[in-house]
């Protein structure tokens, strides 16, 4: 495996090694000791997917507080998506900042975003099934999200803002500057 830093240095874009052969190909999407030797030591705890069926369906952005704040780690099994890791570490140089990943079934590779993210995605194709591993469990009330289209946050988003598909839960998040000190 290898990985690549990103604009901000704690998300990393994750690629495998795929092994190709008559047959399709094989890969190692986690593997404990060699994400470790590249410096996610995380303990992943749950794995969860989700099928979006529609393009521009926007998920996010989704966070969760200590002591439930979770690393995820995020692939794309089919379809293609607009991955987007927001930083809300308070006390970090890059506070409010964001990356944009695009992440495939063709490009196969993944993201590491770590605790202390708000984490979303905007469909680009339809039936896109995103696969991603937590590294704390789910907790209903420890759910926190960002409003996806805070202009504070200048996310280049690749649906106009009226054609987003969204949860009723993912139109009403607060903007960055109402978020309460009780980040992280
Ligand atoms: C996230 C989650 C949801 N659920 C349930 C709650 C709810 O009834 C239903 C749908 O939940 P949501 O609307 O929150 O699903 P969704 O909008 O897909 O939420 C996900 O979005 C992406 C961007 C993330 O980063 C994830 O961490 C997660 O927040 O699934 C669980 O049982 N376990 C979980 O871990």
């Amino acid at each position: 495996m290898e990985t690549e830093a990103t604009a901000l240095p704690d998300v990393l874009i994750v690629r495998t090694k795929a092994f190709q052969d008559s047959r399709g190909f094989f890969t190692e999407t986690y593997n404990q000791a060699a994400f470790a030797k590249a410096g996610i030591t995380e303990a992943f705890v749950q794995d969860n997917v989700s099928l979006s069926t529609q393009v521009g369906t926007v998920r996010g952005l989704h966070f969760q507080l200590p002591p439930f704040a979770q690393a995820k780690l995020v692939r794309v099994v089919r379809g293609r998506i607009l991955d987007i890791a927001v930083d809300l570490r308070r006390a970090s140089p890059t506070f409010g900042q964001h990356v944009a990943v695009e992440l495939s079934e063709t490009n196969r590779q993944q993201i590491f975003v770590p605790a202390g993210f708000a984490h979303g995605f905007c469909t680009l194709e339809p039936n896109t099934e995103v696969q991603y591993k937590v590294s704390a469990s789910y907790s209903p009330t420890h759910d926190r999200g960002l409003a996806w289209d805070d202009p504070a946050l200048g996310i280049p988003w690749p649906v106009a803002p009226e054609r987003a598909i969204l949860s009723d839960k993912d139109t009403k998040h607060p903007r960055l500057a109402a978020l309460a000190a009780e980040l992280f």
